[in-house]
């Protein structure tokens, strides 16, 4: 897959960087994506989003360049993005808010409203389409948000903490309607909970302090899991060796 960076370096502030010199790529398949606060995961998701442009390197999809203009919108096209903090405009529905972000993705304004029922459907929101954001609770909210990822068909859903706020059972079957998705379709999902890992997911992804600390597939990640660990906390276990190592040596 699908996006790449080379040599990228980006801090909010000049002499803060978030990171420094970072090669790598988002890979492909259905990701988890963790890491401690502030280790930089919102920071890589917006520069793959094309939120935020990387102060030197570069971010690459399938030849197209966030840096570059005449790709720029192409790129756009393919990638969704779900920020941790979803900016409703004010007095519009669900189902308004959705087929708005769609219309801005370049569908038609016919295209975006049928598709933005179907998006809502897909997170179980169909019911409450013609209710105004403000109405909704925070964790269907975020359900919303989910729906704006899915509307325009993008080839990479980039979510950021998607799950906060929801109870289990729809985190569950959230994760199950991901799981869903054609496998044409690369999902990159960061949070902090490690519960539904094993379910779809083919891949994780650790970041630390600005830097890769475990990228591979789940089964190889598990297996970082303190010898004799239950199975339902493995995961658990795993992120733990894998983020506390530096700590402890300190
Ligand atoms: N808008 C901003 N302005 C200034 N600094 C920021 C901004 N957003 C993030 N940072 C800083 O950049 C660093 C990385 O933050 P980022 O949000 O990318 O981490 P994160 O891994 O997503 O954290 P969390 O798990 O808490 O959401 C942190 O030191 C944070 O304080």
């Amino acid at each position: 897959m699908p996006i790449h960076f080379s040599a990228c370096s980006f801090g909010y502030h000049r002499r803060k960087p978030v990171i420094s010199g970072f090669d790598g790529e988002l890979p492909p398949g259905r990701t988890v994506f963790l890491g401690p606060n502030g280790a930089g995961k919102s920071t890589l998701l917006g520069l793959a989003a094309s939120a935020l442009l990387p102060r030197t390197g570069t971010v690459t999809y399938r030849g197209m360049n966030t840096t570059d203009r005449r790709t720029l919108a192409a790129y756009r096209r393919r990638i969704a993005w779900m920020p941790q903090q979803l900016a409703a405009v004010p007095g519009l529905t669900a189902r308004d808010q959705v087929a708005y972000v769609g219309w801005l993705k370049g569908m038609s304004r016919r295209e975006a409203w049928e598709q933005s029922l179907r998006a809502l459907q897909r997170v179980e929101l169909g019911d409450r389409a013609d209710d105004k954001i403000s109405r909704l609770s925070g964790g269907q909210q975020r359900r919303v948000g989910v729906a704006q990822s899915l509307v325009h068909g993008a080839e990479v859903l980039l979510l950021d903490e998607p799950t906060a706020g929801m109870d289990p059972r729809r985190r569950s079957v959230f994760h199950q309607t991901l799981g869903n998705l054609p496998p044409t379709v690369h999902v990159i999902l960061s949070t902090h909970d490690t519960a539904d890992l094993e379910t779809v997911y083919d891949n994780v992804l650790v970041l630390v302090d600005g830097r890769i600390r475990f990228q591979g597939p789940v089964g190889e990640f598990l297996a970082h899991a303190e010898p004799g660990t239950v199975p339902g906390r493995r995961a658990d276990s795993a992120y733990h060796v894998l983020t506390e190592r530096d700590r402890a040596w300190a």
